[in-house]
């Protein structure tokens, strides 16, 4: 670790939250092994290879819209233009008779346009004349709207085979797994799922159930964590509470290091416990304790524990125990080098901002980023504004529930005046 820092020009007792960012891209390795999966059990997977199109997309030429087929050469011919109608032609059913020339077909959305007809003109535009079972009505138009090869959708013009349909490196939502069943493939090459093994530290720590006692707390962290984890799509393994004993997290480390790609854990790395946790880390793995310039999240701990073989041991990053801290260093910095273990694109694993004016006023140090739990709504003049939640302490949980985005503010920035422009970062999907 203290050369990995040393490479990136940081300090660990004083680290900017770019620098942590770049120290965890370096140290997130993505699972090597995969795995062929049905569609249904792909969601929220990530693609170990490229998807290359085995079809033209769309696989014909065909309707965008209800309407009559017609050859788009015929337009130039007539204003307004009156064709014959010699059949209709539906989805699925391709049209095998003849059409005579300038002839026009009734055709649904999504009907293969027979050779020579180019262009549809939707019925709201039509009028028909003579009935449907004369030998072949008329349909009337304006054609001076209408181009030729208006309203087709041509054969592959969304993908030709093989063109990448989905890089390497997406996580896979309903969208992707949409576009891939419309290639007509019926399993994917993923990366295994991520194995995160999971504690919190505290003698304090009361499980839920559990009948209060004084002094005591109950162990919020690890239901929140576990939560975010399943969320992302990681496999948890719940180690549970562990006392602040070096001998209980010996066992706890020396178990989740095991068969885990990940160690998280709460509590116990700020200046205070941190002693004995230190010591030890120091035996079993490679940590550094960072000091980070940002509230809340100021401690973290980062590295790699030590295994028998010599290979790369486990990430572990501990998170600090104040419960809004855990959650917002999870969302902020753990996440983003969790989607890279996952195997995903470290850009697309990036949130992006909206800028927001503030509702109020706010008090801010400069020399540390700071993220604010806010409100994103939208005020009398139907501008959108943010409010933050009421009070910041990393301790309460309250305000982060009430928030729907974090306001991002900038190292250097001191306090702001209401109506100031500030970053947001929406927490829908984030947490
Ligand atoms: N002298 C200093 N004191 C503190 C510093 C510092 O730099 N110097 N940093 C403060 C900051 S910032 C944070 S955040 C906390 C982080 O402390 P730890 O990571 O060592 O966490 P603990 O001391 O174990 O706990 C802090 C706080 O969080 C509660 N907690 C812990 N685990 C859980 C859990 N699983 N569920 C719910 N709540 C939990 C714990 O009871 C404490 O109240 O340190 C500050 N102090
Ligand atoms: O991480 Mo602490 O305040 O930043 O709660």
């Amino acid at each position: 670790m203290t050369q990995l820092l040393t490479r990136i020009g940081a300090d660990a007792g004083a680290m900017q939250v770019n620098q942590v960012h770049t120290l965890l891209r370096a140290l997130a390795q993505p699972v090597a092994e995969t795995e062929s999966l049905p569609l249904q059990q792909a969601l929220g997977r990530v693609l170990a290879a490229d998807v290359l199109s085995p079809v033209d997309v769309p696989p014909h030429d065909n309707a965008a819209m209800d309407g009559y087929a017609f050859a788009g050469q015929w337009l130039a011919t007539a204003e307004p233009l009156a064709l014959p109608v010699a059949g209709t032609v539906l989805a699925g059913q391709p049209w095998t008779g003849d059409i005579p020339a300038g002839h026009a077909l009734r055709i649904m959305t999504g009907a293969m346009l027979p050779p020579g007809l180019d262009t549809v003109v939707p019925f709201e535009l039509c009028q028909l004349e003579g009935t449907a079972d004369a030998a072949a009505p008329t349909v009337r138009f304006a054609s001076a709207g209408l181009r030729p090869g208006a309203n087709r959708r041509q054969r592959g013009e969304e993908l030709a085979t093989g063109a990448t349909a989905l890089p390497a490196g997406t996580r896979l939502g309903p969208a992707e797994l949409g576009l891939a069943a419309g290639l007509g493939l019926a399993q994917l090459t993923v990366r295994r799922r991520l194995r995160v093994a999971l504690f919190s530290t505290g003698d304090e720590l009361l499980q839920p159930g559990e009948a209060a006692r004084t002094g005591a707390i109950y162990d919020s962290n690890r239901f929140a964590l576990a939560a975010a984890l399943q969320q992302l799509g990681c496999t948890v393994h719940d180690l549970g509470a562990v006392r602040d004993e070096p001998a209980a997290l010996r066992a706890a480390l020396q178990h989740a290091a095991q068969d885990a790609d990940v160690i998280l854990t709460s509590g116990g790395v700020s200046s205070g416990d941190a002693d004995h946790t230190q010591t030890l880390l120091a035996e079993l793995g490679d940590v550094a304790f960072l000091r980070i310039a940002m509230r809340p999240g100021r401690p973290l701990a980062v590295g790699r524990m030590h295994r028998a073989d010599g290979r790369p041991g486990a990430l572990l990053l501990g998170l600090p125990g104040n419960p809004v801290a855990t959650l917002l260093s999870f969302a902020l910095l753990a996440r983003p080098a969790l989607l890279q273990a996952m195997g995903m694109d470290a850009e697309r694993a990036t949130p992006a901002l909206v800028q927001v004016p503030l509702a109020v006023p706010l008090r801010k140090r400069a020399g540390r980023t700071e993220f604010v739990r806010a409100t994103l709504h939208t005020n009398a003049q139907g501008q959108v504004e943010a409010r933050p939640t009421g009070n910041q302490s990393s301790a309460m949980l309250s305000s982060l529930v009430q928030a729907d985005a974090l306001l991002l503010l900038d190292h250097h920035q001191g306090d702001l005046a209401a109506a100031t422009l500030v970053n947001a970062l929406p927490l829908h999907g984030l947490l």
